[in-house]
């Protein structure tokens, strides 16, 4: 039996720290504000901004809306990152993703300044991933997945690592930052044939799956005492959202895995404050305690 990893707590210990923070800004008359910009009604990009507003209120975070239609024009998406760059009131911008087709032309998410990136989707952010200084922040749920092993002792140097799905918001930035932790990375995307993609994930010590597709994880994939990250989320036919693994076999079979509930998704909240909460210390000359 898997011993399970919920994000609950890791995403509590984080936002203490934040919260401390917040706190200090606001003693300076400032308020930590994060605009969220949400293009449609995709149920998951819902869930994470009800749950983000819920943390927001907890540390003293300030959240503002800005709600596209499914249909939106680039320019209506470049007009909402210029009023977020222009705002002195805004420190960070999230930006739900993926966008839709005619929104996913190059260029166009490049018109946030990188010191609003709390999500790390312009070319400074992520590009900041691979520099010695580490500037600019890494996406939310990438980091939040890092801040889960650390927080339940999983070790890194020298593990193999097999990272399932390879999306900017998460499978990409994700494989960096664990190379950064000297772990044997191994990525699986649409291209990998299933054979290997099963070998990889079999003989790999840890399993992190951010495909999105429910099910793509099961038992064959599966080894005896590994540690099970599921960061995929895709609609279910009863609207609610289903993981990547088979939660059944993975428990039988793991040694630790995230539950289906409250896992990554609790601690990626937790993140978000911390990185808007840290740019606006930064634009204030602020340290973080
Ligand atoms: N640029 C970008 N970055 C993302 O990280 C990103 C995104 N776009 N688009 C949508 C997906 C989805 N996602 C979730 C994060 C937290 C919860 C979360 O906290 N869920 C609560 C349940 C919330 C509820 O259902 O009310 C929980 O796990 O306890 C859910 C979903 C991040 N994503």
């Amino acid at each position: 039996m898997a011993i399970l990893m919920p994000g609950g707590p890791v995403g509590k210990a984080l936002s203490e720290k934040t919260a401390q923070n917040a706190a200090r800004l606001k003693e300076m008359g400032v308020t930590a504000t994060l605009e969220v910009i949400r293009v449609g009604q995709r149920p998951e990009d819902m869930a994470y901004e009800r749950a983000a507003v819920k943390r927001a209120q907890a540390v003293g975070v300030q959240v503002r809306h800005t709600l596209l239609p499914a249909d939106a024009r680039p320019e209506e998406l470049v007009a909402a990152l210029q009023r977020v760059n222009e705002d002195d009131a805004v420190h960070g911008c999230l930006l739900f993703r993926p966008l839709p087709g005619q929104l996913s032309a190059p260029g166009l998410t490049e018109t946030l300044r990188p010191e609003k990136d709390v999500d790390g989707m312009t070319a400074a952010g992520m590009g900041g991933l691979m520099t010695v200084e580490r500037n600019g922040f890494a996406p939310c749920t990438a980091a939040a997945c890092m801040e889960m092993l650390r927080h339940y002792h999983i070790p890194l140097r020298g593990k193999n690592v097999t990272v399932v799905g390879t999306g900017r918001t998460v499978g990409m930035p994700l494989l960096l930052l664990l190379i950064q932790e000297d772990a044997t990375v191994s990525a699986c995307h649409l291209q990998t044939p299933p054979e290997r993609r099963m070998e990889l994930c079999r003989t790999a010590d840890i399993i992190i799956s951010a495909a999105g597709s429910a099910g793509v994880i099961d038992r064959a994939h599966l080894g005896r005492g590994q540690t099970i990250v599921d960061i995929g989320l895709s609609p279910g036919p009863d609207g609610e959202l289903l993981g990547d693994v088979d939660f059944d076999a993975a428990e039988s079979l793991a040694a630790a895995l995230t539950p289906k509930k409250g896992g990554v998704g609790a601690v990626t909240t937790a993140v978000l404050m911390a990185h808007t909460v840290e740019a606006a210390m930064r634009k204030c000359g602020l340290e973080e305690v």
